[in-house]
C-alpha cells in the first residue's frame, strides 16, 4: 500500500448495527460521508481503521449490489493524485480565482457559459458554480473508455488520507502505463462540464464523490436559477 495515487471521497452505507463504528468514522474521516441513502459499494478488500483490519464482509451485508465488474482506472500522472489535489487546496491562496470577491454571489448561467476554454473553466454542480480550471489535471479517469487492445494486469493500491486501503487488480492498457495519454482523456471527460451544468453527468459517473469537499476551494458562487 505504498501508492497514494488513488482514493475516493465517497459515501459508504453502513448497517444499523454498525452505528458505533459509523460515529467513529464520521468523526474522524474528513471527506468521507457515511449515509444511509446511497447505493455505492466500496470495493475494498480490506478497510483499515486505527490499524485494525475491518473485514469487507462486515460492510458488505448492507451494501447494494456491487458494480458487475471492477473498474479499470487510469494511473495518475505523478504530482496529480487526489492527495496532491488536497494538498494544493490547503496551500493555494485563491484556487477559485476570486481575487477577493465573495462566494455568496449569484451567478447567471450566461456568465458560466463564458468560462469554457482551457484558461478558465467553470461548471455548475448541484446549484453551485465552481471554477474547475485548477482541478482539470487532477480529475481521475476510467480505462473502460479506452480502446487499446493491449492490456496488462497490475495491482494498484489506493490510499486515502484517512487510511482506508483498497487493493484491486486492474486491467491497465500498455498505452496508459507508458504515457500520460490517460490524463488527456481525463481532462477530456471533465471538459464536458465546461461552461454548463454538469450535475447529471456527475451523478451518472460517480454520485458517491463528495464534490462539495473536493471543490470547496473552487467555489465562485451560486447559480442564479431565476435568470
Ligand atoms: C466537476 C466535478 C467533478 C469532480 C470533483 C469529479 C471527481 C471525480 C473523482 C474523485 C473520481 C474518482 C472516483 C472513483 O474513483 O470512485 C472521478 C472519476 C471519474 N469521473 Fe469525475 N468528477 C467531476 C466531474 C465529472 C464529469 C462532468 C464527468 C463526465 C463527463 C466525470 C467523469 C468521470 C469518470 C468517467 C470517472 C472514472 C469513474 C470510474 O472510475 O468509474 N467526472 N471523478
Amino acid at each position: 500500500m505504498d501508492n497514494d495515487n488513488d482514493f475516493t471521497f465517497c459515501k459508504v452505507d453502513l448497517p444499523s448495527d454498525q452505528e458505533s463504528l459509523e460515529g467513529q468514522i464520521v468523526e474522524n474521516m474528513s471527506g468521507i460521508s457515511i449515509t444511509t441513502d446511497n447505493n455505492y459499494t466500496n470495493q475494498a478488500d480490506t478497510l483499515l481503521w486505527k490499524g485494525k483490519s475491518l473485514e469487507k464482509t462486515s460492510l458488505s451485508k448492507q451494501a447494494v449490489a456491487p458494480p458487475d465488474k471492477v473498474r479499470a482506472k487510469v494511473p495518475f500522472e505523478k504530482g496529480y493524485s487526489q492527495m496532491d489535489w488536497l494538498k494544493l487546496t490547503r496551500t493555494h491562496p485563491d484556487l477559485a480565482g476570486l481575487k477577493g470577491a465573495s462566494t455568496k454571489r449569484l451567478i447567471s448561467i450566461d456568465e458560466v457559459k463564458q468560462h469554457k476554454t482551457e484558461d478558465s473553466i467553470w461548471t455548475v454542480l448541484k446549484g453551485r458554480v465552481y471554477n474547475i480550471t485548477p482541478y482539470m489535471k487532477f480529475h481521475p479517469g476510467d480505462l473502460e473508455l479506452y480502446t487499446s487492445a493491449s492490456a496488462a494486469t497490475v495491482v494498484q493500491g489506493c490510499l486515502n488520507p484517512v487510511s482506508i486501503c483498497v487493493s484491486t487488480t486492474l486491467l491497465v492498457s500498455e498505452t496508459s502505463k507508458t504515457s500520460h495519454a490517460g490524463k488527456e482523456h481525463c481532462v477530456d471527460m471533465l471538459m464536458k462540464a465546461a461552461g454548463k451544468d454538469c450535475t447529471l453527468l456527475f451523478n451518472k459517473y460517480h454520485a458517491w464523490v463528495n464534490d462539495e469537499f473536493l471543490l470547496e476551494k473552487c467555489l465562485v458562487g451560486t447559480l442564479d436559477g431565476s435568470r
